[in-house]
Formats: C-alpha cells, structure tokens, sequence
C-alpha cells in the first residue's frame, strides 16, 4: 500500500478516487444485456447465464426440492450462528419502525402521513466469488419486517447450476417468496422487466460488482434502486491508541472481497502507517483470498495526516461505505461525521461484525454516494404516502390563504376550487 504523507488540498480528489472500470466500456456492455433481456425474458436469461456464468439452465426458477435438500446441508453450528444474526438485525430493524404521522397543522386542517410496504420487491444477493448468504438476511428481514407481500431473490448459480444451500436455507427462513438462479446484470433486468419466469419488481436491492451497481443504475429510469452499492470499501482512521494487527485485519477484511474493493487507513503518523503495513503484509501471506486481496491493495492508499480535524476532513470527503474510528475518544470523532455509509467505533468492533451479525445493515452506499445516500434500512422497503382532510370551518380559515398564493401565481382554477366552496359555506 502506497503511504502518502500530509498531501496537499489539491491532492484530494485523485487520493479519493475509487477504482472503476471505464463506465464506456461497461456502460454499453451492460445496456445490450438489459435490451436483450427486455426484448426476449427467458430466453435471453438462460443464453447469457449460459454465456458469462458458464452453466446450462433448464429454468431459471430453483425447485422445492432443491430448497429441501439446502435445508439438509446447512451445518447445525451454521443454522445456529444465522438465527442470532437474523435476531439482532431484526431487532434493530423493527425499532426502526415509526409510529406514523397524524396531526392538526391549523384547527379542522388534518394531515397524516402513513408508510406503506412496496408491494413487490427484488433482492439481488451476490454469488459471483463467494455466496454471500449474509445479504439475504440483511435485505430479505427488512422486506419482511415492512410486510412487502412479494419478496424475489436472484443470485447467480455455481458451475452446477446450484445456488449455495446458505442462500437457500436463509432465503427460505426470511420469507423469501421467489427464489431464482441469475446472476449480474441479467438478473437486474429480469427483475426490472420481468421475464415469463420472474415477477416484475417495483424495487430493486442489493450489492453488486460493477456489472449488478452500472445495471441498477441504467434500470433506475424504469424501477427504483435502492442506491448504488458496489464494490466494498473501508477507510480507517487510527492513531497511537489503534492496534496496527487490528486495523491490518479490518483492511483486509474489505481488501478479500474483490480486486475492485478499496481499503484506506487515515493515521496519525508515519511510524503507525508503517506498522500497520507491515502486519497487512504479514495477515496477507496467511488469507485463503490472498490473490484477492493483494490485487485490491494494490490501488488502495494510506494517508499520513497530523490533526483529527484533517483526518476527519478527510474520511468525510471519502464518505466511505465503511468508517472504522480506532482513535482516543472515538464518539467524539464520530461526531464529527457527516459522510459514512456505517461506522464502527473503537478498537473493539470490526467491520465484520456490521456485515453479519451486530443488527445493522451492510447494504450501503459506495463510490462516494454516502454523501447523499443512505443504507439499505427499513424506510427503503415502504413508501410514505400522505392523507388530508379539511372541515368547513379549517377552510374558512385556511381558504384566504391558499387563494391569495394561487393568484399570485396566476392559477385562477386553484383560486376558484376553494373560491366556489367558501362561497357555499356563507
Ligand atoms: N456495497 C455493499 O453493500 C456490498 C455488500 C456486499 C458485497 N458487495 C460487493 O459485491 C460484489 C460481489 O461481486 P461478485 O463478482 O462476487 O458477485 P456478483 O453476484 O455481484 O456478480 C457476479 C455476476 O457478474 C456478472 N459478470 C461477471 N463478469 C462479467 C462480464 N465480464 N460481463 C458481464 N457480466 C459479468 C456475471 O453475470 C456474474 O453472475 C463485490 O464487489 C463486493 O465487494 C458490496
Ligand atoms: N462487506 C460487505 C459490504 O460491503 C458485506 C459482506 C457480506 N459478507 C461479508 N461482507
Ligand atoms: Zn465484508
């Protein structure tokens, strides 16, 4: 990891650049499979999982049999580690739950504002380099929580045309309702479309490498997104007080996720920048996904910076999908931030713990988009609809009001809607 010390100002926008594939080269990559898909549903669906994924489908639905036998596999310590996952995230879920709005802004003038489920949904659950069953938990709880009746899953299957048992048996116990094998962005647009086989969503969510976040971009014109969530990233900031094994494990925890993750580390002096390379190098050489993860390093950076302010200055510019706070009074920090998908606070709390099992959600904003995007949450699985009702007497209060606004812009048929029933009540 390259260390860079003090940078100036002017610095900033290259330091946080995310890796990404040139959007022209995948923009129309991604925009054929979507036309394809729309033109032809299944068909199509079945040739390119054919084409990129390498394996031949009869269908793309996943049989009750196949759902059974996942159940069977599911090692029992598994099962047990997923019911304490699924327990806190719904906790944390359901508290999220508001008790709506219902209230007089002016006497006889009523306004209720009251949330909705969206009535279909689609989850995208990653399957390309691992099965990440971990996703359906974080998306399928709270479309359940929300009430969403129809709630489908894609996720790309195995060389056997398999999905992986974990999904399944987690798909299953969330309420899950359609479950399919279909992976990157044709499986975007079969959920975005609809394919003979697949339901239309009204919603789309979840992670994705570039292909999944470029197709969830380009079908938001039709369907909505939840926001864009690529490839993972982290930025930690560590000073004296963080522990260099620690922030080298948090790095590298993001850095295994794919060749396209960042990780970043904001530190406080150049002696712990190096000490944390040194045990990056060290956890490295031992990681089943060392490949993986050296190839993300390579673009990933450390920043020596010598104030918190500046360190915060900076980690809110990033505004990354992940902030780790290894530093002294770490909530004080905290506070300070404005631009984070998630953040894990003191030494004590690693990154993972958020991706499975905390309660919170992983689903979360990428590329920057934390500036102005919240994670996936259980707001993102309902629709806020508002309601109002005026009395007579609320009108003759509040009807000069609105007739005087309306003439002013010069919208007489405003005017005269509550003109004519003012009238009437004289
Ligand atoms: N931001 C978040 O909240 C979050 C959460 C979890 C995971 N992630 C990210 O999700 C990603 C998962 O990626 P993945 O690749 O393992 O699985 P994936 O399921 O996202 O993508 C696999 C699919 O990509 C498509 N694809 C691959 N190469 C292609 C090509 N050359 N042309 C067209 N399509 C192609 C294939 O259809 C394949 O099925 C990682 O980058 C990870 O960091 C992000
Ligand atoms: N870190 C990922 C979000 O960027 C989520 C995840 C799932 N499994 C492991 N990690
Ligand atoms: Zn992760």
């Amino acid at each position: 990891m390259q260390i860079i010390v003090n940078p100036e100002k002017r610095e900033w926008a290259a330091l946080t650049a995310r890796p990404q594939m040139e959007r022209s080269t995948i923009g129309p990559r991604v925009a054929a499979i979507l036309d394809a898909v729309r033109a032809e549903g299944d068909d199509a669906l079945l040739r390119l999982t054919r084409e990129i994924d390498g394996v031949k489908l009869p269908s793309p639905a996943v049989t009750a049999d196949e759902i059974e036998e996942a159940s069977r596999l599911v090692p029992q310590e598994l099962k047990t580690a997923i019911a304490t996952a699924k327990n806190n995230i719904e906790r944390f879920h359901a508290a999220q739950q508001g008790e709506g709005v219902d209230l007089e802004t002016m006497p006889g003038v009523r306004c209720v504002q009251k949330a909705v489920p969206i009535r279909s949904v689609g989850l995208y659950i990653p399957g390309g380099s691992a099965p990440l069953f971990s996703t359906v938990l974080m998306l399928a709880i709270p479309a359940r929580i929300a009430g969403c009746p129809q709630i489908t899953l894609c996720s790309p299957p195995d060389k056997q045309g398999k999905l992986s048992p974990a999904i399944l048996y987690t798909a299953q116990l969330c309420g899950v309702t359609h479950i399919f094998k279909a992976g990157g962005a044709q499986a975007v647009a079969a959920m975005a479309y609809g394919t003979q086989s697949i339901p239309k969503a009204d919603k789309i969510f979840g992670p994705g490498n570039q292909y999944v976040t470029e197709a969830k971009q380009q079908v938001s014109q039709f369907t909505a997104i939840d926001m864009p969530a690529g490839p993972s990233e982290v930025l930690v900031m560590a000073d004296e007080t963080a522990d260099p094994a620690f922030v080298a494990s948090d790095l590298l925890s993001q850095a295994e996720h794919g060749p396209d993750s960042q990780a970043m580390l904001v530190a406080s002096s150049r002696e712990l920048a190096e000490r944390v390379v040194r045990e990056v190098e060290r956890q490295l050489a031992e990681l089943p996904r060392e490949a993986i993860a050296s190839r993300a390093l390579d673009h990933s950076r450390i920043i020596v910076m010598d104030t918190p302010e500046e360190m915060v200055e900076f980690a809110n510019a990033y505004a990354t999908e992940h902030l780790i706070i290894s530093m002294d009074n770490p909530w004080e920090v905290a506070r300070r931030i404005t631009a984070a998908g998630s953040v894990f606070i003191g030494n004590y709390t690693p990154e993972s713990a958020g991706d499975y099992a905390s309660g919170t959600n992983h689903t979360l904003p990428t590329y920057g988009w934390a500036r102005s995007c919240s994670g996936v949450n259980l707001d993102s699985f309902m629709r806020k609809i508002t309601f109002q009702e005026i009395t007579p007497a609320g009108l003759q209060r509040i009807g000069g009001v609105i007739e005087t606004m309306a003439a002013a812009e010069g919208l007489g048929a405003h005017k005269n809607a509550v003109t004519l029933r003012l009238r009437k009540l004289e």
